[in-house]
């Protein structure tokens, strides 16, 4: 569906993406997680064909995406970080002009302007115009715009941002449903919750690469550990850390330690040495470890929204 092969981007002297490789088969729901910066936009861009490489190749469905390639833009829809939306145009208009765009006619375009708006919960506000949307209805809008044209890959970069909570949910069960009928997804996103919940394989991207690739269960595997002990970084803590270190690996950022607990550790004898070094136990949190801590393992520093 999607081949990336050692695409690099630059923007004057800053590399936005650094030699990245990816292949999505057909039917993935595939995350792109990755902190502010970290490329996704630049990354998301060049799949649509909106920006060129400045080398390696982009092949949507086997056509190559460089701009003007009309064969992959028609295979593919893009949901914009930014709105693309006309304000003073109903919601219904806004999808007559973008269904046009693609060439479609009046009645099949009607047709699926129907069964959009009714499917993001849309329908009864039809007539109003854009302007009076929240920001969530709005992208719901632009989510069945990019969809007008039935593409085999959906492109949605970030867009639960700026998103109420009803409308998120909304976007998240539409889009679930449109993947189960086989719809590709790439999804980026700078929420692990959003990523653990959607997708089916998810690559982690920071500063321009690709740390890791693969299914959540894939990810944590990368972990030493499957639980985990966070503990204030207090000077009690820290006095601590020389003999918790028998329980298992210890990291520390700013504010936190977090000791990864070997396999075998026993709860009981790492609460005795917390207690004996006065650390209160209320102040520690167990857990199991999700994508924020394959991001600290993979970078040494924390994943900041
Ligand atoms: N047009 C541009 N000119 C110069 N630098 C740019 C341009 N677009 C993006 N960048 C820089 O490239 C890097 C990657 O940006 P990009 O927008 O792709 O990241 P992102 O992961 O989508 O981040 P965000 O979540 O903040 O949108 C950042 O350092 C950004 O400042």
């Amino acid at each position: 569906m999607l081949a990336i092969t050692s695409v690099t981007k630059r923007y004057d002297k800053l590399t936005a993406l650094d030699d990245i490789s990816l292949s999505i088969a057909p039917g993935e729901f595939f995350g792109l997680l990755g902190p502010n910066g970290a490329g996704k936009t630049t990354l998301m861009s060049l799949i649509a064909g909106l920006k060129r490489p400045d080398s390696g190749t982009i092949a949507v469905s086997g056509s190559t995406a460089t701009a003007g390639a009309v064969a992959a833009r028609q295979n593919l829809g893009l949901v914009p970080q930014s709105l693309a939306l006309y304000d003073d145009l109903s919601a219904e208009e806004n999808l007559h002009v973008f269904g046009q765009l693609f060439g479609l006619d009046r009645a099949t375009l009607k047709a699926r302007i129907d069964e959009g708006l009714t499917a993001v919960g849309l329908a009864d506000r039809r007539k109003d115009r854009v302007k009076t949307f929240s920001g969530g209805m709005k992208r719901r809008l632009n989510i069945i715009a990019a969809l007008l044209h039935r593409p085999k890959l959906l492109l949605c970069d970030e867009p639960t941002v700026g998103v109420d909570p009803q409308s998120r949910n909304a976007i998240f069960e539409f889009l679930e449903a449109r993947n189960a009928e086989g719809l590709t997804i790439i999804y980026s996103t700078h929420y692990m919750e959003e990523a653990t919940r959607l997708c089916s394989r998810i690559a982690i991207i920071d500063h321009g690469k690709i740390l890791a690739d693969g299914t959540l269960n894939h990810l944590l595997g990368h972990l030493p550990s499957q639980e985990q002990l966070t503990l204030p970084a207090t000077s009690a803590t820290t006095a601590a850390l020389p003999a918790l270190a028998a329980f298992g690996s210890v990291t520390t950022t700013e504010d936190v330690h977090q000791l990864a607990l070997q396999p075998d550790a026993k709860l009981s004898a790492v609460f005795t040495v917390i207690e004996k070094y006065g650390v209160p136990t209320s102040a520690c949190t167990l857990s199991r470890p999700g994508l924020e801590d394959v991001f600290l393992h993979l970078t040494g520093k924390a994943f900041r929204e």
